[in-house]
């Protein structure tokens, strides 16, 4: 069979990868395939009692792991992705299920279980075809297989297996070897597909591609049509685990008797809610039934620019044909036009402290607002009405009297200063330090380079930059904003309880390591930065400060690092020339040994970088640094010898990803 024909059927989709492996990565980008990278958030806690064979639990985890990904695409990426590849490999010997050991006890368990015998090696693999209705429900159409491959390991002494466990390469594997790497020199033999063993089976993958699309293309492209006449002949909820069962075994894979084998294909009407907000695919022939809009807000209503109902929308011309806007299109590029005053609205209001004011206040009206901020009372008034517009207060009028103000649920919870989730420094930096950098964009484009000089006078430079005691403390204060919104996030997104101690280089006023501590009983955490910056930290000693973090001062490019067997590296790698970058983490692979973690946190860019625009509107400030996708940080870690082990794409702010020195 020739292969790269059945790969090249999915040039021009969006091709999803629900996977965190970086080896599944690995073996479909070798392959040619393109595709974006969404880990899976389906937690692998199905219970095995239910399942007949072990690899239906594989061909069950798996299709969870997709579907997950295939439904929240639309609500959290405001994409709907064309195919989700899902997988999933266990290993099982004497009847047991072995996934990822917890730790190096169970990596133990699992290896000296396998000594001097054959096991198998499952993986179960979902594919899940998207289709979207022109109502934007989204069908989905879920075909699943499995492959099974045998694996003899040699007699493992205890020397050997605890030098193994030490290495550190067990703990993201299932059965707690990988046979790519040290792993294979545990293997006696290998039956099978030895990329099944890896963690995808290529091979079969194809066979079922090439099914897929030389057998069914019709009835997919008629996506409506075919999902139409199904919905009559499949129940409407997603299959129970026992239908998910059609799976066959790869041993044979006869060709099907009717274009679409049902046996193979199933196909799961399962409307999902309109996503809120939806953008346009660049790519997508049908773009003009889609529909724009704020991909930005969750809080839209009363932000989006209104136009009259039964307003008669211009006619343009979209390639040669003339067609009206929709309301969506106008609504999207007012909020793009208006999106600077809207920011410098609320900066104002964050620097005058107008919600400081309204939370200890509510229910004050223009004038005394204006009174107590020392604002004129024109001013006032249009500062809160459009403040209001933008849903971060609220306004309530009774009869004949003037309107009254308080803080929205937005205001409450961000803006003011003293609220857990403040952004309120924050929002001083990008006015005093953002705004001025932004406001010469032009020049910044054109030449390529920050326009800091340009920006700030040489007084103000002082005041802004990192060199004046208050430029400091405001950058510090920004920091620790978005480390006390992230921090949870980042330190309870991969099982850390194999590190007992964690170096957070660049760690500031030491928000991020507090939430460590807190999430990791056993972990303390030595916070390294520069000496001006571990001294102004008494202004942000936390409420219940905890003997187990520590700051050490000193400079993470010239100065020896703190011993630890974890580092965290949360926004620091984007900001720094491509030479420092490799300085760092040169330094922190010498200080580590095999086993030791180093965690990234930064804003991962998706794979095809359409986005986060928040991360690509972060690169036009033309710092030294740059900004990157997971893959990117993976492959630069990797040549500074740390295995990626798990990527997280969260819901907050920045992403993380843990990887382990090889
Ligand atoms: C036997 C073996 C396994 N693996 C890896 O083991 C993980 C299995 O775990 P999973 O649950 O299937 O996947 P995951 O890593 O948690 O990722 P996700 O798909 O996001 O669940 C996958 O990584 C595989 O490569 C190897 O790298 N080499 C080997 O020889």
């Amino acid at each position: 069979m020739v292969l790269n024909p059945v790969i090249s059927k999915l040039a021009g989709k969006l091709v999803v990868l629900a996977s965190a492996s970086p080896r599944r990565l690995e073996i479909l980008r070798s392959a040619g395939l393109r595709f974006e990278v969404v880990p899976s958030w389906f937690k692998e806690t199905l219970d095995k009692g239910l399942f007949k064979a072990p690899y239906e639990y594989a061909v069950e985890t798996a299709k969870q792991k997709a579907l997950e990904v295939a439904r929240r695409m639309p609500f959290k990426h405001l994409k709907t992705p064309d195919i989700v590849i899902g997988a999933d490999t266990i290993v099982t010997v004497d009847g047991m299920i072995l996934e990822k050991p917890v730790d190096k006890h169970d990596a133990y368990r699992m290896l000296s279980s396998l000594s001097g015998k054959e096991h198998s090696v499952f993986t179960g693999v979902a594919i899940v075809l998207c289709h979207e209705k022109e109502n934007e429900e989204v069908d989905y159409q879920l075909i699943d297989f499995y492959e099974e491959t045998k694996v003899k390991f040699a007699d493992l002494s205890e020397d050997m297996l605890w030098e193994y466990i030490n290495s550190g390469e067990p703990m993201d594997k299932a059965g707690g070897y990988g046979i790519q790497a040290l792993g294979g020199m545990l293997v006696e033999y290998v039956h099978g597909d030895f990329l099944n063993v890896v963690g995808f089976p290529l091979n079969h993958f194809c066979k079922q591609l090439d099914l897929i699309y030389n057998f069914c293309t019709s009835s997919l492209k008629s996506t409506s049509s075919r999902s139409d006449s199904l919905a009559t002949s499949v129940p409407t909820q997603p299959p129970s685990s026992s239908q998910a069962l059609l799976s066959h075994n790869s041993s044979s894979i006869p060709r099907p008797s009717s274009p679409c084998d049902s046996q193979r294909l199933h196909t799961q009407i399962t409307p999902t809610a309109s996503p809120a907000h939806k953008v346009k695919r660049e790519d997508s022939e049908s773009e003009s039934s889609q529909t724009l809009v704020n991909s930005t807000s969750k809080h839209t209503d009363n932000r989006k620019v209104k136009l009259h109902d039964n307003a008669t929308l211009p006619l343009v011309t979209r390639r040669g044909q003339v067609v009206e806007p929709t309301r969506g299109d106008l609504e999207r590029i007012c909020e793009l036009m208006d999106g600077f005053k809207a920011s410098k609205a609320l900066f104002t209001a964050s620097k005058l402290c107008l919600f400081d004011l309204l939370h200890s206040r509510p229910g004050l009206d223009a004038a005394q607002v204006a009174q107590e901020i020392k604002a004129s009372a024109k001013g006032t008034e249009c500062l809160l009405e459009a403040c209001v517009s933008l849903g971060l207060l609220k306004s309530t009028e009774k009869a004949c009297q003037k309107p009254v103000y308080e803080n929205a649920d937005l205001a409450t919870d961000f803006l003011r200063s003293d609220a857990s989730f403040s952004l309120h420094g924050y929002l001083q930096h990008c006015n005093e330090t953002m705004w001025p950098l932004f406001s010469h964009l032009e020049s910044a484009v054109q030449e390529g380079t920050s326009q800091r000089e340009k920006a700030f006078s040489k007084h103000m430079l002082q005041a802004t930059s990192t060199s004046s005691r208050e430029g400091k403390l405001r950058f510090m204060k920004a920091m620790h904003n978005i480390a006390k919104i992230t921090g949870k996030t980042i330190a309870t997104a991969f099982d850390l309880s194999t590190y007992k101690s964690a170096c957070d280089l660049g760690g500031c006023t030491g928000a991020l390591a507090y939430e460590f501590t807190e999430a990791h009983p056993g972990l303390s955490v030595t916070v390294f930065d520069l000496p001006a910056v571990v001294e102004l930290n008494e202004f942000f000693r936390p409420q219940h400060p905890d003997n187990r973090v520590s700051f050490v001062a000193g400079d993470f490019l010239k100065d020896e690092l703190p011993k630890a067997d974890l580092y965290i590296l949360a926004r620091i790698l984007h900001d720094l020339p491509d030479e420092k970058v490799h300085i760092l983490l040169s330094k922190i692979a010498d200080a580590c040994t095999a086993g030791c973690g180093l965690l990234l946190s930064e804003i991962f860019l998706d794979e095809d970088r359409r986005g986060p625009s928040r991360g690509l509107l972060q690169a036009l400030s033309m710092s030294e640094g740059k900004q990157r996708s997971a893959t990117e940080y993976s492959l630069l870690l990797k040549s500074h010898g740390f295995i990626t082990a798990h990527i997280r794409h969260t819901d907050n702010l920045l992403d993380a990803m843990l990887c382990i020195k090889a």
